[in-house]
C-alpha cells in the first residue's frame, strides 16, 4: 500500500566510496524493501567544516585500513571500487563541488523520479572512484552525464545551471538539512519512521536500517 513505503533519504557525495557502497545497496533494495527512496545530492566538504570533523583518511593509519577495507568491500558489494593513484589529489586537492553541483542541477531539472541522478551520480564515481579520471572540469561531467544517456543540448543546459546562485543555493540547502540531522559524515540514510527521523552513518548499517523499517537484510546482492 503506497501510504505504507517508509522515506529513506540518502544524503551522499561522490567524492566518497563509502556513499557508493550506501548508494549502490540503497539502489538495489529500492525495489525490494517497501520504500520511497529519495537520493539528496550534497556536499561532504561543508559537512566536515559544518560538523568540526576532519576526514577520516587525514589519519595515517586510518587510511592504510581504508585501502585494506575499500579493496575487500568492494568484492563484497560488487562495486567496481579502484582508488584514484593520488587520492589526496582527487579528493581534497580537486574535491568534488562542481560535480556535486552539476548533479544537483540534474535532481532540479528532472521530472517524474530521479534515474538520472542515479546514473550521473553512478558515472561520476566510476570516474574518480574507479576510472582514476577527472570530476572537476566541464568536459568530464559532460562525459559522465552523456554515458548516463544524456544528450548534448541537456548536457550544455545543465553546465550552465550548475554554476547558478539557484544550485549552488539548493546544494547549500540540502548540505545544511544533512547537517541537521547532525551528519559528521557521508553516506547518511534518514529513515523517516512513524513520525521520526531515525539517522544512520555510514554503509555498514543496512542490517539495523532493515531491523528500523521492519524489513529483512538479504546481503548486498538482494535476490529479487
Ligand atoms: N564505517 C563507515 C565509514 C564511512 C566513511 O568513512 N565515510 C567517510 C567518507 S568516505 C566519512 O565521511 N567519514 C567521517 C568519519 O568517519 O568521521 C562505512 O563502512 O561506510
Amino acid at each position: 500500500m503506497a501510504s505504507s513505503r517508509k522515506v529513506i533519504e540518502l544524503f551522499y557525495d561522490v567524492v566518497s566510496p563509502y556513499s557508493w557502497l550506501g548508494f549502490e545497496v540503497m539502489c538495489r533494495y529500492r525495489n525490494v524493501w517497501n520504500i520511497d527512496l529519495k537520493l539528496r545530492p550534497a556536499f561532504l566538504g561543508g559537512i566536515m567544516q559544518g560538523s568540526g570533523n576532519k576526514p577520516p583518511g587525514l589519519v595515517p593509519n586510518k587510511f592504510l585500513y581504508m585501502t585494506t577495507d575499500l579493496h575487500r568491500l568492494a568484492q563484497y558489494f560488487q562495486v567496481p571500487i579502484s582508488p584514484p593513484a593520488d587520492p589526496f589529489e582527487a579528493m581534497f586537492e580537486k574535491g568534488s563541488l562542481s560535480a556535486m553541483r552539476f548533479v544537483a542541477a540534474v535532481q532540479e531539472r528532472e521530472v517524474g523520479g530521479d534515474k538520472q541522478v542515479e546514473q550521473v551520480s553512478r558515472e561520476l564515481w566510476m570516474r574518480i572512484w574507479s576510472q582514476d579520471k577527472d570530476i572537476t572540469q566541464p568536459a568530464s561531467l559532460s562525459e559522465a552525464a552523456m554515458k548516463a544517456g544524456l544528450s548534448a543540448s541537456e548536457v550544455e543546459e545543465l553546465l550552465k545551471l550548475s554554476t547558478s546562485k539557484e544550485i549552488k543555493d539548493k546544494l547549500k540547502r540540502s548540505t545544511q538539512e544533512a547537517l541537521d540531522h547532525r551528519a559528521f559524515g557521508f553516506p547518511l540514510a534518514v529513515c523517516h519512521v512513524n513520525g521520526k527521523a531515525e539517522v544512520f552513518f555510514g554503509s555498514d548499517r543496512f542490517e539495523l536500517i532493515a531491523h528500523c523499517i521492519g524489513e529483512k537484510w538479504m546481503g548486498p546482492q538482494p535476490v529479487t
